[in-house]
């Protein structure tokens, strides 16, 4: 934890930040100081980082009054505020028995009070006062994907395809950019439909990254405890506790079957019969009829093709073997449509038509190839040669991704 932190101001090669750090974190997990001591921690030396006092907070949210408070989660509650600014704020409150809660407080603060990105929460700053602990981010009006999209029969907003497209491409680059352009990398380790909070336009923002991890590009992997939500968790990790990119990578893809499909990966009504949604989508997959598995609440308004490749993407996610998972930067561009699934570039239609006169030969040929995911389809027809079983998929990804994906 502490070794997490120090890297993270060495990434900015600044060893005075260093030692605030270290100062900051002692006074944080409870060494006795007072107040006066613990307001002169050089907390801001986290830079983006404020610190708010515990007034403030009481003021912003009416003293934490119940009719405030918009969620609950394991380390605390979380309360809606408005800052002295005006700025609207979600302001999450540790509970002050929850060791644990300590910990994940301080890997939150230090692993993204530098970074910031469209599709990563903005967190504001924290209040460490007496036994407070207290984090301040931006609110996000539209909650998370779990208690939205996902909320079943109680599911107040519909989702169209584009919204939904929308939230996968955008949840994709927000661990893009974790896991690749910053230094070191980031491994997030509990994404899940909850950790995903969406703003008025239904933009997502990974939220929840007490449980992440600094991953130098030097290491292969790194083995630790298991952490994390059952159902999302890679199997590698889950029995081994081998962690590397690839574990955010599976549970991205259980995330895009949740999305694309509406259900949850699992629910604790079900039977110990019921097939998890994985399950279900390789079953479905297996016998041509991956379309059934799209959710019915968008009535046929989206393309069958683009939404049964998002279903695919979301398999070759989940591969059993991490290597054969595609990188996120790779499944951005597959999600925008710039990659096929064999990891090719697809040609840009309007350029094709410029130099040749004609639509895209390479659209018609995909097309061919997946006749089962067209609306008028889907009676038990393999889905397509390469994607006919999940053996299938596996050797091939074997061909196809081992060299592609690990070059990056
Ligand atoms: N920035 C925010 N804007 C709006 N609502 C938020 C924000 N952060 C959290 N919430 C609400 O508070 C709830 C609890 O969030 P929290 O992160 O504490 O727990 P969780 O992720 O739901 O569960 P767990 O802690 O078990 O992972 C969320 O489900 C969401 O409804």
């Amino acid at each position: 934890m502490l070794q997490d932190s120090i890297l993270i101001c060495l990434r900015g090669g600044d060893i005075e930040r260093c030692l605030a750090v270290v100062c900051f974190q002692s006074a944080v997990v409870g060494f006795p100081r007072s107040y006066e001591q613990q307001r002169s921690m050089k907390v801001s030396g986290i830079q983006n980082t404020r610190q708010y006092l515990y007034q403030e907070l009481c003021r912003a949210t009416d003293n934490f009054s119940p009719d405030n408070k918009i969620g609950e989660g394991g380390f605390g509650s979380v309360y809606k505020g408005v800052l002295r600014d005006g700025t609207l704020a979600a302001i999450k409150v540790l509970s002050a028995e929850s060791k644990q809660g300590v910990r994940e407080f301080l890997t939150e603060i230090t692993t993204i009070a530098e970074i910031e990105h469209e599709n990563l929460i903005k967190l504001y700053g924290c209040c460490v006062e007496g036994n407070h602990r207290i984090l301040v981010y931006g609110y996000l009006e539209n909650n998370s994907l779990s208690k939205t999209l996902l909320s079943g029969k109680n599911r107040e907003v519909e989702f169209s395809w584009d919204t939904r497209r929308g939230i996968c491409i955008g949840i994709a680059q927000g661990l893009a950019f974790l896991h690749e352009e910053v230094r070191p990398h980031i491994v997030h380790r509990d994404i899940k439909a909850s950790n995903v909070l969406l703003d008025g336009n239904f933009k997502p923002k990974i939220s929840d990254f007490g449980l992440a991890k600094l991953f130098p590009s030097n290491m292969t992997h790194i083995s630790t405890r298991v952490a994390g939500t059952t159902g999302y968790l890679a199997p590698e990790y889950a029995l081994r506790g081998q962690l590397t990119r690839k574990a955010d990578v599976y549970s991205f893809g259980i995330l895009i079957l949740e999305i694309v499909s509406g259900r949850r990966n699992m629910w604790k009504e079900a039977t110990p019969e019921e097939p998890y949604l994985l399950e279900l989508a390789w079953e479905l997959h297996k016998q041509g009829e991956l379309l059934r598995l799209i959710d019915k609440s968008m009535h046929e308004n989206f393309d069958p093709e683009e939404a049964c490749r998002y279903l695919k993407i979301g398999l070759l996610c989940t591969q059993e073997m991490p290597k054969l998972r595609p990188s996120m930067s790779t499944v951005v561009e597959m999600l925008k449509g710039e990659l096929d699934l064999e990891g090719k570039k697809i040609s840009r239609p309007g350029l094709i038509t410029a130099f040749m006169g004609h639509r895209t030969i390479l659209k018609d040929r995909d097309k061919s190839k997946d006749s089962s995911c067209t609306k008028s389809s889907g009676s038990g027809k393999a889905e397509n040669s390469l994607f006919s079983s999940k053996d299938a998929i596996t050797s091939f990804a074997t061909m196809t991704f081992n060299s592609i994906y690990d070059r990056r």
